[in-house]
C-alpha cells in the first residue's frame, strides 16, 4: 500500500450530493463529505476541490428547454457555485479553514481564481474550492478538475462519483458491464468509456496526471483513497 498523497484535486459529483433526493443537496451527504475532508485536512493533506453541478443544472438540459448553449452552460457553472458555497459552509462549521475561488468573478461571495493565490492557500493549510468550472462554456467540471490539478501541482485527480470505478459499459444501464482496476488513458479514449469526458482524459494524458475514479457514496472512501488505499479504477 502507498503512503498516500500530499496534494490532491478532489472532483465531487454534483449529482451524488442529492443522496436520495431528486434535486439539490442532501445535508447528511454534504456533512459526511465535509467530515472526511476535515479529517484529511487535519492530517496535513492539501486539498483542492472541484464540484459538479448535475444536482441543480446541466447545460444539456437547458438546451432541451430551448436555451442557447453558452447561456445554458453559464447556468450550469452557476450551479457549481451553489454547491461550492454549501460545501464551504459545511467545512467551516467543522472549523476547517477554506477559500472559494471562482473562475467567474463574483467578488461579493468568492475570491477570483488566481493560480498563485490558490497555491498559497493550500500551503497555508486551507481547503480550496474551485467554483464555476473553467469559466468557459462547452466544458465540464471534469475538465476543470484536470486543469486546476495541473495548475496547483496536484499529484492525482480523484473523481468521486456514483459508481465504484470505470466499467466496460455504463453500469447503470448494463448490468453485465465489468469493472476495470487499471486502464491507460489511451484505453479510456479508444473504448469511449463515458465516465469522464474525453477533454479531461486527454489533458491528464498529455501531462501524465493519474486519475482515480471511485465511489463517493461509500462512507470514508475519500479518506481511504487519499491515504493511498487502492480503490476504484486507476487511469495512467
Ligand atoms: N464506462 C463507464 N464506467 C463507469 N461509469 C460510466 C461509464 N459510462 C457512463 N458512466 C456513467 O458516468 C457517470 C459518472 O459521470 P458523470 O459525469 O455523469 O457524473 P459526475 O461528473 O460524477 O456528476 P456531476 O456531473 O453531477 O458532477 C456514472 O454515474 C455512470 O452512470
Ligand atoms: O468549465 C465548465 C464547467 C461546467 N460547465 C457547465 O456546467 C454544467 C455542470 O457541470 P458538470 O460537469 O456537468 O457537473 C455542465 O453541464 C456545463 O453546462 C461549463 O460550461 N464549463
Amino acid at each position: 500500500m502507498k503512503e498516500g498523497y500530499r496534494r490532491v484535486l478532489l472532483k465531487l459529483s454534483g449529482e451524488a450530493l442529492m443522496g436520495d433526493l431528486s434535486f439539490g443537496i442532501d445535508p447528511d451527504v454534504m456533512d459526511r463529505i465535509a467530515g472526511e475532508v476535515q479529517e484529511l485536512s487535519q492530517l496535513g493533506k492539501e486539498i483542492g476541490i472541484v464540484i459538479g453541478g448535475g444536482n441543480f443544472f446541466r447545460g444539456l438540459s437547458g438546451i432541451q428547454q430551448g436555451i442557447d448553449r453558452a447561456s445554458a452552460d453559464y447556468m450550469g457553472m452557476l450551479s457549481t457555485v451553489l454547491n461550492s458555497l454549501a460545501l464551504q459552509s459545511s467545512l467551516e462549521r467543522k472549523g476547517v479553514s477554506t477559500r472559494v475561488l471562482s473562475a467567474i468573478e463574483m467578488r461579493a461571495l468568492a475570491e477570483p481564481y488566481i493560480r498563485r493565490r490558490a497555491v498559497r492557500h493550500l500551503e497555508k493549510g486551507r481547503v480550496v474550492i474551485f467554483a464555476a468550472g473553467t469559466g468557459n462554456p462547452y466544458f465540464t467540471t471534469d475538465t476543470a478538475a484536470a486543469l486546476r490539478a495541473m495548475e496547483i501541482g496536484a499529484e492525482v485527480v480523484l473523481k468521486a462519483t456514483k459508481v465504484d470505478g470505470i466499467y466496460s459499459d455504463d453500469p447503470k444501464k448494463n448490468k453485465n458491464a465489468t469493472r476495470y482496476v487499471q486502464l491507460t488513458y489511451g484505453e479510456v479514449l479508444e473504448k469511449r468509456l463515458k465516465v469522464m469526458d474525453a477533454t479531461a482524459v486527454s489533458l491528464c494524458m498529455d501531462n501524465n496526471l493519474p486519475i482515480i475514479v471511485f465511489d463517493l457514496t461509500e462512507d470514508r472512501n475519500i479518506v481511504r483513497v487519499v491515504q493511498g488505499e487502492e480503490l476504484g479504477t486507476l487511469v495512467r
